[in-house]
């Protein structure tokens, strides 16, 4: 039983691998953990093997008597817990048997390998459609049967949902039973389902009910053990009722570099809203203000580092023009100023139907990493009320804060944390440093029959089109189905309109058309069929070929908008050619791509551009299509370097502060009331 001591203990000393110490200590700072990856390889894989051979004892049990070993085995897991050794291999090949008699699916060695790995505390990076699901299903069941709550963290409420209802048979087989939270789960329902062995959520979900939780018990000291505690003796029970989750004791995230890298510093907030009142009036005078000045005269834009340069004096004699007299913050010149400065930025850098789409009168954030609408999520003071009254709608009312957490702390607070993804090498020795997790590279089941095209480029938005339009025309005219990854509403719809207009019927997936999201996926895979897609069918959307489909070459994915890090470029590709199907991948993007106008120096992209102008068949091919890509790095390289040192600069805000942490610049911060 881990005992409150372990609570106090910090993360890194919480994981079961060994420290590292001296050069070795360094090398893993800057490498990760791949230096040792191989010797621990080595003993999961042998393990895997072992598991394998009981499988196959196991798969010749009655039902009956399977039955029997399965209580025993909960039961030996619930006498010694933290003994992973002793029944780690016999656990998951019983459990192997289960998923190959409820679910049909009998998990290949490198899954079984991905779940003893997850079950050990490492960070797995397993190929994209190499069947992650059930690897984590497996650990999952593993975990459960000690009696304590085990939290699956997916990418969106779409896979949690879809997971633990497909899951549904292999648990309850397993003796065990499975919940969802999703965003629109009512508080009972939340109880219930934080109540059984297994709860599928998303990370938003997870800490905003942990954070409501924490206000329940006010005055308790923040610990999982003793939520758990409280609501199994009903002591020290606030007057608010009962914590809904029963403590944070086993997490395993799936597309873990998505939880614990790209949202690790958005800060989840609880609020209350505040009666109408000032800030309204001043964010409507800053943003009238704002309209009458002109970019490149009145101030300058950084694209790079997303800022208005201006001086403050300056600022402040534009803000003077405008009387608002029943606006007490307007009377404030440093308030005046700063309400100023976030009307510019909400006009440079927030599109719409880019960062955000209007939905029934109210601005909603889309998240560019997932695709996905965020009603909950607000951006901070003053510049969601600035975004509504650029776009007319009723401007909403101040909040005040009552409890905050960053994904990163919420995650820490767990005893045991794990995780799986496709893309997570580039970040391995992040996650180290933050969480203490060591990164595994799972080999693949079978070789990737997966054909990479290349990378192609064009001078401008519409050449790329064009391209687009040419090779999709092709490949429907054999009947492939083709996927066309890109970034935002804006686009998605203005490159259907374009296929369309070249005769070619398409069908989208983006956040203002979530609603239809099960269905889109489901046919995507199906002859002829193409689907111009956002992130949503990104990270987990597992996209199934119809049949005779493989045959004519399987998926083709067209990724047509470079993203800031590869790996989410890498994510899309992942859709095609999964499971050792066929599948093909092309990037066709062109120079006037917000990734390269955003992170390139100007003078080098317009000379790029140029040549590619100049050469005639631009950029697909040898040298183009090589100094494409080395743009592309670069850019890439840049994009990331300043999203790492921002992360940075709040883990260490967040240090100094000893609790809670600021915005980001320019950040969304998730909202609960
Ligand atoms: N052992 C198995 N036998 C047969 N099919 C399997 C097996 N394991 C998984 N699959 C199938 O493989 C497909 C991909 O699985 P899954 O979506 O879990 O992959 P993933 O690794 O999570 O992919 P991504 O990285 O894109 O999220 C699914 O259709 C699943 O049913």
């Amino acid at each position: 039983m881990p005992t409150p001591t372990d609570r106090q203990r910090t993360v890194h000393e919480r994981r079961r691998a060994p420290r590292p110490r001296g050069l070795d200590a360094v090398s893993h700072h800057i490498l990760g953990w791949f230096k040792r990856a191989p010797r621990h390889l080595k003993k999961i894989k042998a393990s895997a093997e072992r598991m394998d051979q009981l499988r196959q004892q196991y798969a010749e049990l009655k039902d009956g008597t399977l039955n029997e070993r399965l209580v025993e085995m909960r039961q030996r897991r619930r006498a010694n817990p933290s003994d992973v050794d002793e029944t780690l291999e016999e656990g998951l090949a019983l459990l192997a048997v289960v998923a190959h008699r409820e679910l049909g699916l009998s998990p290949y060695g490198v899954q079984l390998m991905t779940s003893a790995a997850l079950a050990r505390g490492f960070l797995t990076e397993v190929e994209t459609g190499e069947g992650k699901t059930l690897a984590l299903a497996l650990t999952a069941a593993y975990q459960a049967w000690t009696g304590r709550p085990c939290h699956v963290i997916t990418a969106n409420d779409y896979l949690a949902g879809r997971d633990a209802e497909q899951l549904e048979a292999f648990y309850i087989r397993a003796g065990l039973s499975v919940g969802r939270v999703l965003g629109d789960t009512t508080d009972p329902d939340r109880r219930r389902a934080y109540g059984r062995a297994v709860t599928y959520t998303t990370a938003k979900e997870a800490a905003a009910d942990y954070l409501r939780d924490r206000l329940r018990m006010q005055g308790l000291e923040e610990s999982g053990a003793r939520l758990a505690l409280a609501q199994m003796t009903g002591a020290g029970r606030a007057p608010q009722g009962e914590p809904v989750q029963r403590g944070l004791y086993f997490a395993l995230i799936d597309e873990a570099d998505n939880a614990l890298i790209d949202e690790a510093v958005t800060p989840l907030i609880i609020s209350r809203a505040l009666p109408a009142g000032q800030l309204e009036n001043a964010c409507a005078a800053a943003w009238k203000v704002a309209e009458r000045m002109v970019s490149g005269v009145d101030y300058e834009v950084n694209r790079v580092r997303k800022g208005i340069e201006i001086e403050l004096e300056e600022l402040e004699k534009f803000a003077m023009e405008y009387e608002v007299p029943e606006a007490l913050l307007w009377a404030s010149p440093s308030r005046r100023a700063e309400l100023l400065r976030l009307a510019l930025e909400a006009r440079e850098f927030f599109k719409k139907d880019v960062q955000y789409v209007v939905e029934e009168g109210k601005v909603v954030i889309v998240d560019e990493a997932t695709g996905r609408p965020m009603p909950m999520r607000t951006w901070r003071q003053g510049l969601h009320q600035m975004m509504e009254a650029k776009e007319g709608v009723p401007l909403s009312g101040a909040s005040e804060t009552m409890a905050r957490v960053s994904f990163q702390s919420f995650f820490c607070k767990y005893e045991n944390l794990a995780g799986a993804s496709g893309t997570v090498k580039e970040v391995a020795a992040e996650i180290w440093r933050t969480y203490g997790l060591p990164t595994l590279t799972i080999p693949r089941h079978l070789p990737s029959q997966r054909q990479s095209l290349g990378w192609h480029f064009y001078p401008s938005r519409d050449a790329k089109n064009q391209a687009i339009a040419i090779e999709t025309k092709a490949r429907h005219a054999r009947g492939q189905p083709i996927l066309i990854g890109l970034r935002s509403v804006e686009t998605s719809e203005s490159l259907a309109e374009h296929l369309v207009g070249e005769g070619l019927n398409c069908h989208i997936l983006n956040a203002r058309r979530h609603k239809e999201e099960a269905m889109t996926v489901m046919q995507a895979g199906h002859r002829s069929r193409i689907t111009i897609a956002t992130n949503m069918a990104g990270r987990g959307t597992d996209i199934r070929l119809e049949a005779g489909v493989a045959d004519l070459g399987g998926l083709h994915v067209i990724a047509s908008e470079p993203h800031e890090s590869a790996r989410v470029d890498r994510q899309l590709f992942g859709r095609a050619a999964r499971q050792g199907d066929p599948g093909s991948v092309l990037a066709i993007y062109s120079g006037e791509d917000p990734l390269f106008v955003r992170f390139l120096p100007s003078v080098l992209r317009r000379f790029w551009v140029w040549t590619m102008a100049r050469r005639g068949v631009p950029g697909s091919s040898g040298m183009g299509s090589f100094l494409g890509k080395v743009m592309l790095r670069w850019a890439q390289y840049r994009a990331q370097s300043l999203a790492s040192k921002s992360r940075r600069q709040v883990m260490l805000a967040e240090a100094e502060i000893g609790r809670g942490l600021g915005f980001a610049k320019g950040g969304a911060r998730q909202k609960a009331s």
